[in-house]
């Protein structure tokens, strides 16, 4: 039997920014079904990856298609098919809206102002899927950050998305609200849903993930198995359990020691 097409299929990828290389010759392929870690150091490119695949940063070279679309033709991103949750500084600072509103928001299609009729009942399903149904009428800069985090998602789930795309989901967020973050990501991976996301570490996400791409100055320069947990951190008295950011590079790539198993897949 054929496989099926990719839900992402980056070919040759490069983007420049100003007179900046941010990303170099990038393959990346993500089929149906799989929890895809995206890790690197700080400015390796990974939210340039991402805004790429959502539109809103312009290849400069290749091809980007997700959910067998051409996100570079007019109106080629398939909104209505996918969930994006951005870093967090940006996406609810200064709006003084409700917590359903902004869920609500991820109904709006592209020209279109009004939700659809049962968004109401969407939003509110969405955000009982992230445990904050209680918190639908208040307003959303109340809530705490990881809360806030959580209405992201929620709003991102309430289109029902086959293909999620989350930018550093965990950073400054609480053990507890980790751990239930991680919780509706392995509910909605058993539901079909194909992941995507940028990691600093994989934490309570670890035992979740398909597969790693780990990109280092715009490059890719690891795809294949996960990192391990880091030593010692699997340990019952230590309170987490995660790999470590500098555990996540290939030892060639920095000459630091890897928590890669054994055959780690392809390492450029
Ligand atoms: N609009 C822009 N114009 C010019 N350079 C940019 C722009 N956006 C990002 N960059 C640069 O591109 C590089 C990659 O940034 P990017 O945010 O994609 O990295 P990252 O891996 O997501 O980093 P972090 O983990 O810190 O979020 C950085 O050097 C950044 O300064």
């Amino acid at each position: 039997m054929p496989e099926p097409t990719p839900v992402i299929d980056v070919r040759g990828l490069g983007v420049t920014l100003g007179t900046a290389g941010i990303l170099q010759d990038v393959d990346l392929t993500v089929r149906r079904g799989e929890f895809v870690a995206l890790l690197g150091a700080n400015g390796s490119g990974k939210s340039t990856l991402v805004r790429t695949l959502v539109g809103v940063v312009p290849p400069t070279r290749g091809t980007v298609r997700v959910l067998d679309a051409d996100i570079t033709r007019r109106r080629g991103v398939p909104w209505s098919r996918l969930g994006y949750v951005p870093q967090r500084s940006t996406a609810t600072a200064g709006v003084p809206a409700t917590v359903i509103e902004v869920v609500t928001s991820g109904l709006l299609a592209a020209g279109r102002l009004r939700p659809p009729r049962d968004s109401r009942a969407r939003a509110l399903a969405a955000l009982d899927r992230v445990g904050l149904a209680d918190r639908a009428p208040r307003a959303v800069a109340e809530l705490s950050g990881g809360q806030q985090q959580r209405v992201l998602i929620a709003r991102a789930l309430a289109r029902e998305p086959e293909l999620l795309l989350l930018d550093e989901p965990l950073a400054g967020v609480d053990s507890d609200n980790q751990n239930s973050f991680a919780q509706t990501m392995g509910q909605l991976h058993d539901d079909g849903v194909t992941v995507l996301v940028v990691l600093h570490e994989a934490g309570p996400l670890a035992p979740l993930l398909s597969r790693a791409v780990v990109l280092r100055h715009g490059r890719v320069v690891h795809d294949g198995a996960p990192p391990r947990p880091a030593p010692g951190h699997d340990h019952l008295d230590h309170d987490h359990q995660h790999a470590h950011a500098e555990d996540l590079l290939p030892p060639d790539t920095l000459g630091l020691h890897s928590a890669f198993p054994a055959d780690p897949g392809v390492v450029r």
